[in-house]
């Protein structure tokens, strides 16, 4: 393998280590600990995974955990009066609706729901909307990471071109706002599945986010030979997890953040950082 390995594995481990001692000065701020909450509708094994692991990291930084499990057939109301009881809980610093939410329920009435002050993902459309502003919110938590990992790791961004593909709202769709701000200076192009000649905008970019879920989209051919790669894509195959950048893009790539040990890790790394930052928010303004 020729490219640098951007470790998102050692880097959000490292992340921890800094948010578990902001955890304990802020528990003794307020009294008591920073608490996540989760809310999982249904029994899929890849987002029950997710959740677990939320959870484990919360222990690991010392953030309490409050997991809310639904059946798969909850209905909306049931959901909403879900919400409710978290919007409430003086113990829920922040909390996540595990999306997607079974097809029967609708997901941005849910949203709309949450206090944005609660807002782990940084996905409820007042800090969307904060972040087109340019006004202070929680971000949303795989666009943040990789905008960490990528200045951990120095890679250059200011005036790099970056090619973003897939237009999903957790990734795709905000990712562009976070670099195109003036503090990274970033110029971005979005690609998804009705862009017409993917290769050539890929070849012309210094980073390419790849986030399409579509498994070995990215070829070596298709890059620009040192540009910085990062893999978001996950697809669920018989053969096991599989990313959206083939494996033989690591021979002409300068970075490579891998799928696993790439964004993953960050964005779990991220969703703590939103909690602890929304509880020293609160130990600032009582
Ligand atoms: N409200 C909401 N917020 C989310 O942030 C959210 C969501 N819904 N729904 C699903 C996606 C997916 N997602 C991942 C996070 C970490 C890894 C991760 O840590 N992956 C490991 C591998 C994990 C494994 O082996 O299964 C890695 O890449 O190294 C993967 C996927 C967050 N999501």
């Amino acid at each position: 393998m020729n490219a640098q390995l951007l470790d998102g594995k050692a880097t959000a481990a490292e992340i921890r280590r800094e948010l578990a001692e902001r955890v304990a000065k802020s528990a003794a701020a307020v009294g008591r600990p920073p608490g996540l909450g989760t809310v999982l509708v249904g029994d899929d094994p890849g987002s029950r995974a997710y959740v677990a692991g939320k959870h484990r990291d919360c222990a690991e930084v010392g953030i309490a955990s409050i997991r809310r499990d639904l059946p798969a057939d909850a209905s909306q109301q049931q959901v909403e009066e879900t919400i409710d009881e978290l919007n409430a809980d003086p113990a829920c610093t922040g909390y996540i609706v595990q999306l997607p939410l079974p097809r029967h329920l609708d997901a941005n009435a849910v949203l709309e729901r949450m206090d944005p002050a609660k807002d782990a993902d940084g996905l409820h459309p007042v800090n969307l909307g904060r972040l087109v502003l340019g006004v202070e919110a929680p971000l949303p938590c795989t666009p943040h990471g990789i905008v960490e990992l990528l200045r951990r790791y120095e890679v250059p961004l200011a005036g790099a071109r970056v090619c973003v593909i897939g237009r999903g709202i957790t990734v795709g769709r905000p990712i562009g706002l976070l670099l195109t701000r003036r503090s990274e200076n970033a110029t971005v192009t979005l690609c998804h599945t009705a862009t017409r000649g993917l290769a050539w905008h890929v070849r012309e970019a210094d980073i390419v986010v790849a986030a399409a879920g579509s498994p070995g989209l990215v070829t070596p051919d298709m890059l620009r030979p040192g540009a910085a790669v990062l893999d978001v894509g996950i697809t669920r195959t018989g053969q096991g997890l599989v990313g959206d950048v083939h494996p033989d893009a690591a021979q002409v790539a300068g970075w490579l953040a891998p799928m696993p040990g790439g964004v993953g890790p960050m964005t779990r790394a991220m969703l703590l950082a939103n909690v602890v930052e929304a509880a020293e928010r609160n130990a600032n303004t009582p």
